[in-house]
């Protein structure tokens, strides 16, 4: 007996239940911190097998102890960079040699990026396209064996910033859009070729994170929603394999809506809820912007 509502899969209406990801072999990547390391904790609870990964080391420690007190069937990590194709890979074969198959990739690291105006960097973008883009695809390509054994899932965390045009995230918002091509066609050939392995593609609004805090909470006149919720509902996607995940619900589902029929309105309603006079100071490396041209 779950909580939630009824949610259809395969033809058959199923609620959610932490149960669904009982003794489950996942990998949640970025799960140093954040969003990441919740989604690791509520896995942990839930009795998963858990492999994790981010590049510091010592967090990473800090996160699988938290998860063995918690509960987790097992846990473990691997450090490393995802700009490395040849580690992303590793990863993923790692659940192979000690986890014996893998049930649900979570794919959630990205690379550190600036909030600002876009200062031309393509080696930037370049770069960023790697971590945030091209080791998602390294990871499910060499997922899909065992994820297909197991009829297993992947979930995508993406953002609003995925979907609409957002300014101040240029490089970003590039490598979130390409994750939406990749694994909407792909999920139709799946479908199409008869392949039982589910892709959630979760769209987030502004979360409490300390790195997202800290980059946009000055500029920004949208509230934050709890990172540990957030993780949950991601989780929960997941689980019951539906195919785009919206947090929080009413900031990111309707704006959307109002993009397919009014996109002018909705890009001048996402200018207004920017301080743009706060724009500059804080997370920017690169020098000066160009005049706010509205
Ligand atoms: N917070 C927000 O407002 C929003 C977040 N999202 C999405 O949610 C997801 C999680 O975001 P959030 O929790 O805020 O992010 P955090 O910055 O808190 O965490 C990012 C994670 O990625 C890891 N990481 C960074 N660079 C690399 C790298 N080169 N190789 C491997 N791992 C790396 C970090 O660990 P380490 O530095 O140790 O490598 C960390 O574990 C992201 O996909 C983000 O786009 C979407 C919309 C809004
Ligand atoms: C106006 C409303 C319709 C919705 C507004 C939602 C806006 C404000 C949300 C949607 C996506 C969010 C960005 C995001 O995805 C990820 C990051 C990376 C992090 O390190 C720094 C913060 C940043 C840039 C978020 C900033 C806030 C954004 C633009």
């Amino acid at each position: 007996e779950g909580s939630g509502h009824p949610i259809w899969v395969s033809q058959i209406p199923v609620p959610w239940s932490p149960e669904m990801l009982k003794g489950k072999r996942v990998i949640v990547t970025g799960a140093s911190t954040g969003i990441g390391e919740e989604m690791a904790y509520h896995l942990a609870r839930m009795g998963s097998h858990i492999l994790i990964t981010a590049r510091t080391e010592s967090k990473l420690q800090k996160v699988v102890e938290r998860c063995r007190e918690l509960g987790a069937a097992s846990a473990q990590y691997i450090s490393g960079t995802m700009e490395d194709m040849a580690f992303a890979e590793h990863v993923v074969k790692e659940a192979q040699t000690s986890l014996g198959g893998l049930d649900m990739l979570i794919l959630n690291h990205v690379g550190t990026s600036y909030f600002g105006y876009f200062d031309g960097d393509v080696g930037h973008v370049r770069k960023l396209l790697e971590i945030n883009f091209l080791s998602y695809v390294a990871m499910t390509v060499s997922a899909l064996p065992m994820l297909k054994e197991s009829e297993g899932s992947i979930v995508v965390v993406s953002s609003m910033a995925g979907k609409v045009g957002f300014p101040f995230t240029v490089p970003y918002s590039a490598t979130k859009f390409a994750l939406d091509g990749f694994f909407s066609s792909l999920r139709q050939e799946f479908h199409i070729q008869n392949i039982n392995v589910s892709i959630t593609l979760c769209i987030l609004g502004f979360i409490d994170t300390d790195r997202a805090l800290r980059a946009a909470a000055d500029v920004l006149l949208v509230p934050p929603a709890p990172r540990a919720e957030c993780a949950l509902e991601i989780l929960k996607g997941g689980a019951l394999r539906r195919r785009e995940l919206y947090y929080r619900y009413g900031s990111t589902r309707l704006p959307l809506l109002l993009r397919d029929c009014a996109a002018e309105l909705l890009d001048r309603l996402v200018r207004s809820r920017y301080r743009l006079d706060r724009i500059g100071t804080g997370q920017r490396r690169h020098p000066p912007a160009p005049p706010d041209r509205r």
